[in-house]
């Protein structure tokens, strides 16, 4: 059985207490200043083929999420929204020469896809956490916009993570480094939270709540689902953990939220997680809504997190 160890890096050393006073991004890596160059792989930019400050220095936010064309209607809708000039559709991919990821700019506005699962998320995050760095961005605030499976709430409602859990309901996330693991907190920006559900509450057009996350490492046999290709526990089972994972206050499953939040805490990032609820699974595991019905669910993040902006920006 490898250690647990305590993460060294965590939010109380003196790096994060100057994050509050200057905003600049951190970055926890002394190998960094010995490279010559670096080299965004998944991205396709680096520090010597592009001129990170002025391409990406003005960014104040940063909004992710799984699926590239959600952030690219995210980021058409955000032009929209901020009233900015020129024609929306001619939005660049600005990843466009990888497949990976896709990235859109719009204004102060980064939207950025990352793929399914807490590996995929991961790599986004260190190549986008330098890349906010490379480009000495300040005061950046970073939301993840997604979907998730609601545990006893109505289908449709928005989930403002207050702390990110494991399987386990724990407030931590596990990386394996080397061939030990270190723990990470999950800990989320929490007036952040506070000041999207206060915006929720102007927009007044869909419920929204502030509760757990539970993050998992698969959405079927890992998040008690009955409808894989595999399965090894029975319905009895499966109800019993939802309503234990309900008991001590989650109310949503998807699985991104641990990493999101353990990284950007100690990057000193404001971090948030917004997802809508797919359906409620005290009452199924297949996502059966219809196809309009999914697409104006994964709208409602969108539509708060464009509140919250224009209100930062003074435009609301
Ligand atoms: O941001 P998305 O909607 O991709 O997040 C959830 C969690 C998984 O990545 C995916 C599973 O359907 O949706
Ligand atoms: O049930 C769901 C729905 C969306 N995303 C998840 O991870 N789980």
């Amino acid at each position: 059985m490898s250690p647990i160890l305590e993460d060294s890096s965590n939010g109380g050393l003196p790096e994060r207490d100057s994050y509050a006073k200057n905003g600049f991004v951190h970055i926890k890596n002394p190998h960094l200043d010995l490279l010559p160059e670096d080299i965004l792989y998944h991205f396709d930019l680096g520090t010597k083929t592009h001129d990170l400050p002025s391409m990406f220095g003005d960014v104040k936010f940063v909004c992710v999420g799984g699926s590239p064309n959600r952030m690219r209607a995210f980021a058409l809708f955000i032009h929209q929204e901020l009233g900015l000039e020129g024609d929306s559709n001619n939005v660049a991919d600005i990843c466009a020469g990888t497949d990976r990821y896709s990235m859109f700019k719009v204004g102060p506005v980064l939207s950025i896809s990352h793929g399914m699962g807490i590996p995929s998320i991961s790599i986004m995050l260190h190549e986008l956490i330098k890349l906010l760095h490379h480009a000495k961005c300040r005061d950046v605030t970073i939301i993840r916009i997604g979907t998730s499976g609601g545990i006893g709430i109505e289908p449709g409602t928005v989930v403002i993570t207050d702390v990110a859990v494991d399987s386990f309901f724990r407030p931590q996330f596990e990386q394996v480094v080397l061939d030990k693991v270190v723990v990470r907190k999950t800990e989320l920006h929490k007036e952040l939270a506070e000041d999207l559900l206060q915006c929720s509450k102007e927009i007044a057009s869909f419920p929204t709540i502030i509760g757990h996350t539970m993050c998992t490492y698969d959405f079927y046999e890992g998040q008690g689902r009955l409808d894989g290709a595999l399965c090894s526990f029975s319905k009895e089972e499966k109800f019993e953990y939802l309503q234990r994972a309900f008991s001590s206050g989650v109310r949503n499953i998807e699985m991104e939220s641990t990493v999101f939040a353990a990284m950007c805490h100690l990057c000193g990032l404001k971090a948030a997680v917004v997802c809508v609820t797919l359906l409620n699974r005290l009452e199924g595991d297949q996502i059966s809504e219809s196809h309009e019905t999914l697409t104006e669910y994964q709208k409602r993040p969108q539509q708060l997190i464009a509140e919250y902006i224009k209100k930062q920006l003074n435009l609301s």
